[in-house]
């Protein structure tokens, strides 16, 4: 098995490798001129325009730190007060008014104050990208709550009120014919990543229609802090096929098309134009599809996986996640990861999200007892899938077809004393669980009553409860009820973040964040890097597997099962290196720009780990030259 075989061969790359390795992209000359990735001292940026238009720029502004020589070559003498600081001077300015917020919450960051954060930090991402990164990334663990879950559902609800400038594209029903042109209203030439959703299913909220495209922006806020994406070449898309959402249709202000969604064959129509028009522009972009409802997410997943270099992150990105995570429960239990196959796993939701979690985990488990027929029917009778109407086995009418493989046989539950639609405490008593994963919505799920079956009815020294619905008052439970009703020794861990829980006596209650982010950053800087034509299986299970064996076994042991948020960067590169390995291994890998496929054969996995660093943008003011068009 791959986990932990991390016998890395160090030998020192070829003159000609390192060459390559130790180029970091410098930007060339784009139509639009938008390239920051040099800094000062290297290869300027060259840019098309003058004045106020660069200072009204978020890609290219520095605001009060440009130099005095920038000023007069880039005619902006006057513009600008005379005092020029230094990007840390103001950063630490802009920070003073961040922290204000914070001296008014007396009981924790209520919603109004996580609002008006992202208000703040929304504004600089306006005004100047650089330093908005900038203060990202050096502040993830602060900030990722207020740009991503929960602070974003916030955001998606109340967009009407909070839209002042657009970010990213709309393409809406009404575009139908147009897509092919309309992409070109794009103004970066080279765009490496998209997420696009539809809004029918936003984080545990909903159909939030136009208002979805919040979520795009701040996945790819991840994908800048996280990966090193350039954030000239990120594209946050919100396709609007109308709403099903009766409040949002009666709402006056509603910024979106102003129909219920669009359905069968028309709805297709409308995603294909958009997936032909996006590759047509940017043959090489990467599109995570993000928050579809899972009536579409699996059949579009399906339908363009094998054509496009595409990947559904709450299918593919969750699973690999809670792989990593379920592994990391049986180390904690002290057992080798060969035994994961004999966990016992209760799955609340039978969405997108679960329904991936136990398609990937199950075919894990088969992998490890040898592939066969019997192998995969073992491994899924280790599952138990409960929804909305209970437990789901064969005899369940209307079955979503992506279900069907993991429904139990009437038999099969018989003997445990349960059937068709028995409730999920019903369920944790009889089925005595190892694990208890929540990925249905459902706030509180997880009852006093439900916690106490797990309690009293598991035979394992750690159980483990994974309460990952979003945002934070959709978790099925919190780490407090976990650790004060099933027990000190539960690993625990949530979709958005919670604080770690004093036990008392010096121990900790461990709180993890077991959220996709740890993986689809890796997952789409490993394929932008690889060239790799199509997002497979290996290249998945080979991300899971990096963030599985990320883990120190005394982290493990400590209820720890995945990397703080500080080390995201860290961990998004070591991702993206292992699926850049698979790709080659799989001869998928066509190679990214300087690096052709030959060449990246030829590196070993330290090289691969620097080719990868050496291609994350970081945020530095480039300095700026104008020329002509
Ligand atoms: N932590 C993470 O990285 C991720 C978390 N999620 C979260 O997972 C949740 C579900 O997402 P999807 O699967 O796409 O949604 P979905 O709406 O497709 O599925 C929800 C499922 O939960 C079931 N459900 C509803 N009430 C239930 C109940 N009382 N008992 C048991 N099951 C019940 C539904 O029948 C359905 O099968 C959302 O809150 C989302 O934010 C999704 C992706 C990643
Ligand atoms: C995290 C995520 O992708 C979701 O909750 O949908
Ligand atoms: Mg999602």
């Amino acid at each position: 098995m791959a986990i932990f075989l991390n016998s890395l061969r160090r030998s020192s790359p070829s003159a000609a490798v390192r060459r390559l390795l130790l180029r970091p992209y410098n930007g060339e000359e784009v139509t639009q001129a938008r390239e920051f990735t040099t800094c000062e001292g290297s290869r300027p940026s060259l840019i098309h325009k003058r004045s106020l238009d660069i200072l009204h720029d978020p890609w290219f502004n520095k605001g009060t730190a440009f130099s005095m020589t920038e000023r007069d070559r880039l005619d902006l003498r006057g513009l600008l007060p005379p005092n020029v600081v230094s990007p840390q001077q103001q950063i630490d300015r802009f920070m003073v008014d961040l922290k204000r917020f914070e001296v008014n919450a007396r009981d924790g960051m209520s919603d109004t104050i996580a609002l008006a954060k992202w208000r703040v930090l929304n504004r600089l991402h306006d005004r100047n990208e650089v330093m908005y990164y900038k203060i990202l990334i050096d502040n993830i663990e602060e900030y990722a709550p207020i740009v991503y879950t929960p602070t974003v559902g916030l955001v998606c609800q109340k967009y009407s009120g909070l839209f002042r400038r657009p970010r990213g594209m709309y393409f809406s029903a009404a575009d139908r014919g147009e897509m092919m042109s309309m992409v070109y209203n794009w103004p970066a030439d080279q765009v490496d990543m998209i997420v696009v959703t539809d809004g029918s299913r936003i984080l545990g909220l909903g159909d939030l229609g136009v208002q979805g495209i919040g979520i795009a922006i701040g996945k790819l806020d991840l994908y800048v802090s996280a990966a090193g994406i350039n954030p000239q070449r990120v594209l946050p898309v919100m396709i609007d096929v109308g709403t099903n959402n009766e409040n949002l249709l009666k709402d006056p202000l509603y910024l979106g098309l102003d129909q219920h969604r669009l359905e069968g064959e028309e709805y297709l129509s409308v995603i294909d134009e958009f997936m032909e028009a996006v590759f047509t522009r940017w043959p090489n972009v990467i599109v995570q599809f993000e928050d579809f409802q899972s009536k579409w997410a699996f059949p579009l997943l399906q339908r363009y996986r094998n054509t496009y270099r595409m990947f559904n992150d709450d299918v593919q990105g969750t699973a690999g996640v809670a792989i990593a995570g379920l592994l990391g429960a049986v180390r904690a239990q002290g057992q080798p990861m060969l035994d994961f196959p004999k966990q016992k796993i209760v799955v609340a939701g039978a969405g997108s999200a679960g329904i991936g979690v136990v398609d990937a985990a199950s075919k894990t488990m088969a992998r490890m007892l040898g592939n066969t027929e019997s192998a995969f029917q073992s491994a899924r009778s280790q599952f138990w899938i409960v929804d909305a109407s209970g437990l789901i086995t064969e005899s369940r009418a209307n079955i979503d077809p992506a279900v069907v493989p993991f429904s139990r046989k009437q038999k099969d539950v018989g003997h445990l004393g349960l059937s068709e639609g028995s409730s999920l405490v019903e369920v944790v008593k009889k089925v005595k669980p190892d694990v208890l994963l929540g990925l249905s919505a459902v706030g509180g799920l997880f009852s006093k009553e439900v916690l106490e079956a797990l309690r009293d009815s598991t035979t394992c020294s750690r159980p483990a409860i994974f309460a990952m619905s979003n945002p934070t008052k959709n978790a099925e439970c919190t780490p407090e009820e976990a650790f004060s009703i099933v027990g000190e020794n539960v690993i625990f861990a949530s979709g958005s973040p919670f604080h770690d829980v004093n036990l008392g006596d010096g121990k900790i209650g461990h709180s993890n964040q077991g959220n996709n982010m740890y993986l689809f950053p890796g997952i789409g800087l490993g394929t932008l890097l690889s060239g790799a034509r199509v997002i497979s299986d290996g290249m998945l299970q080979a991300a899971a597997e990096c963030l599985a064996a990320y883990m120190k076994d005394e982290e493990v042991h400590e209820g720890v099962i995945y990397p703080p948020i500080s080390r995201i960067r860290d961990i998004t590169k070591e991702v993206a290196a292992a699926v850049v390995r698979e790709a080659v291994k799989e001869d998928l890998a066509e190679g990214y720009r300087d690096m052709d496929p030959r060449e990246l054969q030829r590196l070993n996995e330290e090289e691969i780990i620097e080719y990868v660093q050496n291609n994350m943008w970081s945020p530095v003011y480039p300095t700026l030259v104008y020329k002509q068009d």
